[in-house]
């Protein structure tokens, strides 16, 4: 820098007046030479640009020194600062023989300018001037409150050096006012005029003007609160204003991120870490990312874009430590496991919803497999019930079928046994019109009709081989195929079979085909007999007498309570069934309200009812002239002829019955085979 240094010896210093006059030779000689003059008062760092705020800003006295200077060396430049030194010193410095009216006009323009200078520095708004040099020459004191500085020191300063952020050093280039913009300082928000400052359509600097507006009555108590919910989340947030500028973080940001406090200000691209916001930023969309810190930390990132009122305002990004996340998760899964475990307990010790209602049961076996039929009712995996006749198979594949989403839809029984070998393919497929001789129109099977629905493939194990394998063929392809259909039919059904039979030992003496039944058994209920679980049998009495009063308008109300460990003490060979037509026979026999031993076969309620299974000479026993079950006799009957042949086939013969009768009734009854 080459510069000069001069005395001013004008009475009332650089006043307005005379700072005009100091401008204007400046003018004249920059147009002339092309040097740039700057100027400082001695004592002071920073040169200004010569201009008329600047020089008026500086408040140059009497007796006191200025320095003249340039960048640019060379003669052009002594040059220019000879002449503007000569003027003042011989002009200005002369300028103290004003005239009079001169002197009062010098007054009256100083007094205006100190106005000025009053308003602007108690105004309760803040004000910034810098000139075309981008120094401060003007700041008022509420702009030094709120930006925390010393607003003196600050005069002739860069305003880079105070605000390293600030952009109204732009408005100097681009000459655009840029009204009602939002500024955020530290927690303050302020709204921000910026404008250039010019003199006959020249810009000679620019003005900031600002206030805050969070200290405005409600938006200040919200904004306490923001604040509060920001610096008490967990969640690192931070804000990035429509310019990409970061302006907020919140505690928690800046505890994970230990140089957050320097991204403050910055330009989010100028941070390619932050690439994240920078798509949210150009895509205007919200974005999920994990992304990793400087330290290492992966945090499951949000970006969101702000609107206000359409406009786009900027990107609040949320983040939160994943590790923080998988140990919330974690947490949440055991309580869910916790939540499922107790749901289940509940539901094996509460009564059971909807159609499970009507099945009765107190045992512990009841219980799980209640338990289990609900479960089963959920899903549309193949049930497979095992358990001896009367049992209640039936009755549970349709409380399965009855509490499953399928209710609305057909429950299809099919009694495998009944149907003959050689129609049950039509049966279960049916066929199109002329499929056979006596086909005169289209048959719908039970298949078909089941669609959508449940179909109850009762007595599986009495199903012939050849009919197995075409089942097995449904129930790995979903699709059936019709007699004389030209191509197969999809169809979406729910199997549930039963059967009273063994099906393992059937699998091993080859008549039951093993794939078919791991594809039935796929949840697996087993039925215990009645014996079995003796502790069901007075609350299944309590529930068969109000169900058949009900049904025959009787009003028996109870059982004689020496009768029931009668009922617990024998065999039921005929399972819940049986049990429920001897209700239905004592309560047609009652003649009062409560059903006593005369209401009931003796052979349940004599003490010798075992000799029952003694087998006696005659083949007709009678007890107390009572008559037993015809299935008691059938039973006694098939296990002499099976004593006698030790053969199904012979045995058949003797009683005229078919080999596969036999042995069916053998299993029925548990006969061995001898
Ligand atoms: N747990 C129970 N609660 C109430 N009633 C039952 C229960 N179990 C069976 N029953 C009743 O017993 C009778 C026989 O039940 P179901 O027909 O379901 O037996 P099953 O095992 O299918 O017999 P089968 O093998 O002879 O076809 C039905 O009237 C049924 O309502």
């Amino acid at each position: 820098m080459i510069t000069q240094e001069i005395k001013i010896l004008a009475t009332n210093g650089i006043h307005t007046r005379i700072a005009a006059m100091i401008v204007n030779k400046v003018a004249q000689i920059s147009n002339k030479s092309h040097v740039q003059l700057y100027i400082k008062k001695v004592g002071l760092k920073d040169w200004l640009g010569i201009s008329m705020l600047a020089l008026v800003s500086l408040k140059i006295k009497c007796n006191e020194s200025i320095i003249i200077g340039a960048k640019k060396s060379g003669d052009e430049t002594i040059e220019a600062l000879n002449e503007l030194k000569l003027y003042i010193e011989t002009v200005i410095n002369k300028s103290d023989n004003a005239t009079t009216s001169m002197n009062s006009i010098d007054k009256f323009i100083e007094e205006s300018a100190i106005v000025t200078d009053q308003i602007i520095s108690e105004s309760p708004i803040g004000i910034i001037v810098i000139d075309l040099n981008s120094n401060i020459i003007n700041i008022n004191n509420y702009a030094s409150n709120i930006l925390n500085i010393n607003g003196k020191e600050c005069i002739g300063k860069d305003i880079y050096k105070i605000l390293p952020h600030s952009e109204l050093p732009k408005i100097l280039t681009s000459k655009d006012k840029e009204l009602g913009k939002i500024l955020y300082l530290g927690n303050k928000t302020c709204t921000i005029n910026r404008s250039p400052l010019l003199s006959h359509d020249k810009i000679i600097g620019a003005v900031a003007v600002f206030q805050d507006v969070s200290e405005l009555v409600g938006v200040k108590e919200v904004n306490e609160k923001l604040q509060k919910i920001l610096a008490s989340s967990h969640d690192l947030i931070c804000f990035v204003d429509n310019t990409g500028v970061i302006n907020y973080c919140n505690p928690a940001y800046k505890q994970c991120f230990s140089s957050a406090d320097s991204e403050i200000g910055k330009n989010i691209f100028d941070m390619p870490s932050h690439n994240i916001i920078i798509q949210c930023f150009k895509d205007k969309k919200k974005i999920e990312n994990v992304l990793q810190t400087k330290d290492g930390i992966d945090v499951m990132t949000t970006a969101e874009p702000i609107f206000i009122d359409n406009k786009f305002n900027g990107v609040i990004s949320t983040s939160k430590p994943v590790n923080e996340l998988k140990e919330l998760m974690s947490k949440l899964q055991k309580s869910q496991e916790e939540l499922d475990y107790y749901k289940d307990e509940l539901m094996k010790h509460t009564s059971l919803k909807g159609s499970f209602k009507n099945i009765i049961g107190v045992s512990k076996a009841m219980h799980n497999i209640l338990f289990m039929c609900e479960k089963a009712s959920r899903t549309t995996s193949t049930v497979l019930i095992q358990g001896e006749s009367g049992t209640g198979k039936e009755l549970i594949a349709s409380a399965i079928h009855n509490n499953s989403p399928r209710k609305g839809k057909p429950f299809i029984r099919v009694n495998c046994a009944a149907i003959p070998e050689n129609l049950l393919e039509s049966e279960l497929f049916g066929y199109k019109k002329g499929a056979f001789t006596g086909a005169l129109k289209h048959k719908p099977g039970k298949f078909q009709l089941a669609d959508g629905g449940t179909i109850f493939l009762d007595e599986i194990g009495d199903m012939p081989l050849s009919m197995q394998a075409k089942l097995l063929r449904v129930l790995q392809e979903k699709e059936i195929d019709s007699l004389g259909g030209l191509k197969p039919q999809k169809i979406d059904i729910r199997v549930i079979a039963a059967t009273n039979r063994i099906l393992p030992e059937m699998i091993e003496n080859g008549t039951f085909r093993e794939d078919l039944y791991y594809r039935l058994n796929v949840v697996s209920i087993s039925l215990p007999s009645l014996k079995d679980r003796k502790e069901d049998i007075p609350i299944l009495v309590e529930h068969f007498i109000s169900k058949i009063n009900e049904s025959l308008h009787t009003t028996v109300t109870g059982i004689d309570q020496n009768v029931l460990p009668m009922l617990c003490n024998y065999s039921w060979p005929g399972n819940i069934r049986e049990l429920e037509n001897i209700i239905e026979r004592a309560i047609n026999l009652c003649d009062g309200h409560i059903l006593t031993a005369r209401d009931f076969p003796s052979y349940i309620c004599s003490k010798t009812h075992t000799a029952i299974t003694n087998q006696s000479q005659n083949l007709i026993n009678v007890y107390n002239d009572e008559l037993l079950p015809f299935e008691e006799y059938e039973k006694q009957i098939i296990e002499l002829a099976m004593k006698k042949y030790k053969s199904y086939n012979k045995a058949g013969k003797a009683l005229g019955l078919t080999h596969r009768t036999i042995s069916l009734k053998c299993q029925k009854y548990g006969i061995d085979k001898q």
